[in-house]
């Protein structure tokens, strides 16, 4: 799960794309980069690292232009190597540049068809080079001059051709910015639009709302599955259903982690989806065990607060804010190494002793994915004096591996993979331990917005909504992205990345 944003404005956008980035973080924090298009040039900064420490004055100062696309990356493919990181770039047909979130499930199978067929290069691993070329070849079938529909037809065959989670964010030289999200909806993208002071318009197209928000943009609606938009040059907006078969099937875990809860996904607040998981997860809790002896309820910071909250709101226990988050520190989970990720936790959070000295404290979080956070957590609790310390997940098992865009990659990394919800308990040190049903999880979206009925549970039951994966996939996926095999390639910069790589601007 990548932030992709794209900007057309009638102003320069390096400052507007800077600003989405930035609330766009929490999607990833291993790189970050931004292109623009001024008079029929384009102009790219991306680097590994935070988006406050790839932009330095003088790289905005040379991202001129009205239009622009950014990218915050998490990889899921290839290396995180800064030829990696987005925008990619590429030169022939028009011009072409492109951010994409998510994780093509045949990207090996493209690339050898890219290659012997389409009589194309891909230089890196990146599954994001590949879908940028197919993108690229199926435009290049359109003739010399682009309308809206030549547009439109090219995604159409790119969703022949390409499988998994994609939504995608380019600008084509000379021609416009274009967005479209895979036939199953698994990765979000919205659109909408703001007037300038002359009263013309201005489009915005990002992962989550929250980045409309913060420029001042009004929210249209999101992109549907198999959708795309084209913003002519004139910044007239055309939209088209390019998908043969679309189907609604969003990544829940979106609704459980990824999402900002101040966004609002395939209209559903994620907030409001939260606060349904926390109460369904009371009702399960007052189900296992109705004569509970739970004296508070203490969140783990910061994503399960809102959940937490209203779970301990239905149950009638006290909520208690018993850890400290250290709030320089970003999100471990999406940290690339398992020991950065362990020391991460104990760097980003602190018990306030007070808060469990005698008591039975229930602690909540929104999932436990390989346990690393539960495990400290649960350790922190017992010291700071907590008599019996318990444990819900506002989410099911996490149990499989993700493929559509999460970097799980290896079930055996998994905590609960293979084991029942009372040996995690065991293992994790928690006197008890509470799920949250999948059913339940789902009806905690429905509830929120009725039209989100089918769902990419793959994560918890295992089951891909592309149809393509088999053992081979995920047995090829965890040799080539297990975290050892991770830390290999981590330092791979020599490879030779599409882009402006001037050194000297790096300070
Ligand atoms: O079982 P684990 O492998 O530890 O993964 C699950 C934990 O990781 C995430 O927190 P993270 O620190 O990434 O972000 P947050 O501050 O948004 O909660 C998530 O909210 C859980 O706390
Ligand atoms: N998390 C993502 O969306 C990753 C996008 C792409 N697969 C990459 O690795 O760069
Ligand atoms: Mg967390």
């Amino acid at each position: 799960m990548c932030g992709i944003v794209g900007l057309m404005a009638n102003q320069a956008v390096n400052q507007g794309l800077y600003d989405a980035l930035t609330v766009l973080q929490h999607r990833g924090q291993d790189a970050a980069g931004m292109m623009t298009w001024h008079e029929g040039r384009f102009l790219l900064r991306k680097s590994n690292g935070l988006v406050r420490d790839v932009f330095h004055t003088r790289h905005m100062a040379r991202l001129k232009g009205n239009l622009g696309i950014g990218h915050v990356r998490y990889p899921t493919a290839g290396s995180s190597s800064e030829a990696e990181s987005q925008p990619f770039y590429v030169n022939s047909p028009y011009g072409i540049t492109l951010a994409h979130n998510g994780n093509l499930t045949n990207s090996d199978q493209l690339k050898q068809e890219l290659f012997s067929t389409d009589l194309r290069h891909i230089n890196t691993s990146s599954d994001s080079e590949v879908l940028l070329n197919v993108f690229a070849h199926e435009l290049g079938k359109q003739g010399l001059y682009l309308s809206p529909e030549d547009v439109f037809d090219a995604v159409r065959r790119v969703h022949r051709r390409c499988k998994g989670g994609y939504a995608a964010v380019a600008i084509i030289n000379g021609f416009g910015m274009v967005a479209f999200r895979d036939p199953h909806g698994i990765r979000p993208v919205v659109y909408g639009a703001r007037q300038d002071d002359g009263g013309r318009q201005e489009v915005m197209i990002a992962s989550e709302s929250v980045a409309l928000d913060v420029g001042g943009f009004e929210l249209h609606r999101d992109l549907a599955p198999g959708e795309a938009i084209f913003v002519d040059m004139a910044g007239q907006i055309h939209t088209q259903q390019c998908a043969d078969a679309p189907t609604l099937a969003p990544c829940i875990f979106e609704h459980v982690y990824l999402a900002r809860p101040d966004s609002i996904l395939d209209g559903a607040y994620v907030y409001g989806t939260r606060m349904q998981m926390g109460r369904k997860l009371g009702d399960r809790i007052l189900r296992d065990w109705p004569e509970h002896d739970i004296d508070v309820v203490i969140p783990i910071p910061d994503t399960s607060r809102t959940s937490a909250l209203e779970l301990a709101q239905h149950l009638g226990v006290t909520f208690r804010e018993g850890f400290m988050k250290n709030r320089y520190i970003g999100r471990t989970f999406i940290m690339p190494g398992q020991t950065q990720r362990k020391k991460s936790v104990r760097q980003k959070l602190n018990a306030i002793d007070i808060e469990f000295r005698g008591k039975n404290v229930l602690l909540v979080d929104d999932s436990i994915v390989r346990g690393t956070t539960c495990k400290q957590i649960i350790q922190m609790a017992r010291e700071a004096g907590a008599n019996k310390v318990y444990f819900a997940s506002a989410a099911p098992p996490v149990r499989y591996p993700n493929v559509y865009g999460i970097d799980m990659p290896a079930a055996n990394e998994l905590i609960a993979h293979g084991r029942s919800e009372a040996e995690v308990g065991e293992l994790i040190g928690a006197d008890r331990i509470f799920y949250q049903d999948l059913e339940d999880l789902k009806s905690a979206c429905r509830e929120v917005n009725p039209a989100m009925q089918e769902f990419d549970c793959s994560v918890f039951d295992g089951n891909y909504v592309t149809g393509d994966i088999d053992d081979a996939y995920l047995a090829a996926l965890e040799a080539s992205r297990n975290d050892s095999a991770k830390q290999q390639s981590a330092g791979d910069h020599a490879l030779v990345g599409m882009h402006n790589q001037d050194d000297d601007l790096d300070d």
